[in-house]
């Protein structure tokens, strides 16, 4: 690799600034344990939603409204964001985030449960995108999910695709680097899909859903 490569790839991952909204978001996110999408991801999302003029988006773990507020400001103005996770006080801080960020209400539909749970009541062909931010070892489960879910031409993004630099070592084969390695093949030969990995943060996996 050549000898700026890492400096590159950090000067691209601060390139889009975050506002003081981020950066309260990000703090609350830590103070609750929770990690939320890198800054480079975010902007990534925000460009992706905006691509497509989402109206309507769903983000597998809310976590504490980091990545729901970069999808949200590229969503078109009448855009809902459907948001689900499991844990009742990182839900509450994202409420709090996104009218901190500006957002009414009934522009965010904040959902507590388990993913596995809430997605099958979610309609089908009904979202423009499907952003799964939780573990990787639910990616799985997701990338089934969005497929029902997503319309043609929508598209799946899965975070924390390169596994923490582990999915590219060969020797190591522990149950998460392993699932994701299998998604990474399942993604690339489904002929229902175009994909791209995306080297910012710890990896975006994503792929359109051919229309
Ligand atoms: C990495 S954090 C998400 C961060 C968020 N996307 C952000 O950028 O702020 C993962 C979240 O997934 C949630 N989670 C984990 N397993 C889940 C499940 N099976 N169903 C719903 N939420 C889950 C956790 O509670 C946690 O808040």
């Amino acid at each position: 690799m050549p000898s700026h490569r890492h400096a590159s790839l950090a000067y691209a991952e601060g390139y889009v600034a975050e506002d003081d909204v981020l950066v309260s978001a990000r703090r609350e996110a830590r103070r609750l344990g929770i990690v939320p999408v890198e800054p480079g991801t975010g902007a990534a999302l925000r460009l992706l939603a905006a691509t497509l003029a989402a109206r309507a988006v769903v983000d597998v773990g809310t976590g504490a409204g980091v990545s729901g507020i970069y999808l949200l400001r590229g969503m078109r103005p009448d855009g809902v964001l459907t948001t689900v996770d499991e844990d009742t006080q990182g839900s509450q801080a994202a409420r709090r985030a996104f009218a901190d960020a500006g957002f009414a209400a009934s522009r965010t539909r904040v959902i507590g449960g388990a993913s596995g749970s809430v997605l099958p009541r979610l309609a089908d062909g009904g979202y423009d995108m499907v952003f799964c931010g939780g573990p990787g070892t639910d990616h799985l489960a997701g990338y089934e999910e969005a497929l029902r879910l997503l319309r043609p031409g929508g598209l799946v993004a899965f975070d924390g695709a390169l596994g923490q630099d582990r999915v590219v070592d060969p020797s190591i084969r522990d149950a998460r680097t392993s699932a994701l390695r299998y998604l990474h093949r399942q993604v690339a030969e489904d002929t229902r899909l175009l994909p791209a990995l995306l080297p910012t943060g710890d990896g975006l996996l994503c792929a359109v859903k051919r229309p």
